[in-house]
C-alpha cells in the first residue's frame, strides 16, 4: 500500500499497528518551516519511524512539543541552534531531510535562491558529515540541481562521501506529473506513475509520458509538459508572495523517506525517482541526474537508465542536460571556493 494511502487510512482508523520494524531515527533540518512542519507531522504518523529529531534556527522545540502529543509510538525531540543542538539532533540518524532555506516569491527562479540557500545547505551538510556521515541525506532546499552537488563536495572534503546515500528529492515532480495526467484522462491519480527525469527546475524537469502508454498531441502535450515543468510556479503565483509549495512537498518528502525506510527494512523492488550521483550523463557534464532509482539497505541499489523515449522527449532531454550541467558546475564551484 502506498504511504499516502497508508497515512490517511491510518488516521481515520486510528490504526497504527503496522507490523513493521521500527527503530529508525529521522531528523528534519528546517523543521518549523512551511515544509518542515507538515513533513514532521507525516513522519510522526509513520510507524516505521521510532525517533523524530526536529531542528530549526527558530522554533524546533515548539513544533516538537506540539507533534509529540500525537498518539503514535515514536519519540519526538526539538533542537535549538546551540553548539550541541544540531550535533545531538543528527547523531544516530538513519535519514536526514533538509528543507531549510528560503522559498521563492513570484518572479524568481529557483536559481535566484542560490545566494541564500547555498551557504545554509553547505553548513548543514558539514554538520551532517561530522555527526551522521552514514545517514541518508535528502536535500529538499532549492535549487536542488546545485544544493545536491554542494552537499557532495562538503562530504568529499571531509572524506566521508558515499554517493549511494545522497538524494535530491524530486518526488514532487512525479507526484504532479501523475496528478496532472489523471486530470486529463479521468483516471485515479494514485494508480499513475509518470516517469520524470533530469533535474528539479523548469526545463531540467523532463516528463516521459510516452513510457506510460499515454499519448497527448500538439498543444495538449505542450501544455502538459509545461505544467509539469512549471508546476512549482503555479503554486508560487497562487500564494502571491507567501512562499512556494509546502503541503504537497511535505507529502512527497514523506513518501520518499517512507520508501527509503521500506528498502532499509528489507523490502525489495522499491523504486523512486531521485536526483543522485549518476553515471548516465557524466560525459555531458552532468555528474548528477534524476531517474528512477531502486533503493536498498545501502541507499542507492540500482540507477535505471532513461530508457526508450520519443524524438520530442530527446529534444527536451538535450535542453535539460545543458541547463543541468551549468547548475551542477555552479554548485561545485561554490563549495570549492567557499569551503
Ligand atoms: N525539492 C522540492 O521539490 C521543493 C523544494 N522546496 C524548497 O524547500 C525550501 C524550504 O521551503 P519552505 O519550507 O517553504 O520555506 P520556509 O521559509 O517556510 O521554511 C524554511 C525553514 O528553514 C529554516 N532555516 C533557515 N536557515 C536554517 C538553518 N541554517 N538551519 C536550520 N533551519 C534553517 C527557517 O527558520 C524556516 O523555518 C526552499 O528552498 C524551497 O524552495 C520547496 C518545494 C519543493
Ligand atoms: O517552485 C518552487 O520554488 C518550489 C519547488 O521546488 C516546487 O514546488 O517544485
Amino acid at each position: 500500500m502506498s504511504f499516502s494511502r497508508h497515512v490517511f487510512g491510518a488516521v481515520q482508523r486510528r490504526a497504527f499497528s503496522a507490523s513493521t520494524r521500527s527503530n529508525s531515527k529521522v531528523a528534519v533540518l528546517g523543521a518549523s518551516g512551511g515544509i518542515g512542519q507538515p513533513l514532521s507531522l507525516l513522519l510522526k504518523l509513520n510507524p516505521r519511524v521510532s525517533e523524530l529529531a526536529l531542528y530549526d534556527v527558530r522554533g524546533g522545540p515548539g513544533v516538537a512539543a506540539d507533534i509529540s502529543h500525537i498518539n503514535t509510538k515514536s519519540t519526538v525531540k526539538g533542537y535549538d541552534p546551540t553548539p550541541s543542538g544540531l550535533k545531538e539532533c543528527l547523531t544516530g540518524a538513519e535519514i536526514v531531510l533538509i528543507p531549510a532555506g528560503v522559498p521563492r516569491k513570484p518572479g524568481m527562479t529557483r536559481d535566484d535562491l542560490f545566494n541564500t540557500n547555498a551557504s545554509i545547505v553547505r553548513d548543514l551538510a558539514k554538520a551532517c558529515a561530522d555527526a551522521a556521515p552514514e545517514a541518508n541525506i535528502l536535500i529538499i532546499s532549492n535549487p536542488v540541481n546545485s544544493t545536491v552537488p554542494i552537499t557532495a563536495e562538503v562530504f568529499k572534503s571531509k572524506g566521508v562521501y558515499n554517493p549511494k546515500r545522497l538524494f535530491g528529492v524530486t518526488t514532487l515532480d512525479v507526484v504532479r506529473a501523475s496528478r496532472f495526467i489523471s486530470q486529463l484522462k479521468g483516471t485515479d491519480p494514485a494508480n499513475e506513475n509518470i516517469t520524470v527525469v533530469g533535474g528539479h527546475s523548469g526545463a531540467t524537469i523532463v516528463p516521459l509520458l510516452s513510457q506510460s502508454g499515454y499519448e497527448l498531441k500538439g498543444d495538449q502535450l505542450d501544455e502538459y509538459i509545461h505544467r509539469v515543468q512549471f508546476g512549482g510556479d503555479e503554486v508560487v503565483q497562487a500564494k502571491g508572495g507567501a512562499g512556494s509549495a509546502t503541503l504537497s512537498m511535505a507529502m512527497a518528502g514523506a513518501r520518499f523517506a517512507e520508501s527509503l525506510l521500506k528498502a532499509a527494512q528489507g523490502e525489495k523492488g522499491v523504486i523512486e525517482p531521485t536526483f543522485v550521483d549518476s553515471p548516465l550523463y557524466k560525459d555531458q557534464g552532468c555528474d548528477f541526474f534524476a531517474s528512477n532509482v531502486e533503493l536498498g539497505p545501502n541507499g542507492v541499489e540500482k540507477i535505471h537508465p532513461v530508457g526508450k523515449i520519443t524524438p520530442h522527449e530527446q529534444k527536451l532531454l538535450d535542453v535539460c542536460l545543458k541547463d543541468l550541467a551549468g547548475n551542477i558546475k555552479k554548485g561545485v564551484a561554490f563549495a570549492k571556493e567557499n569551503p
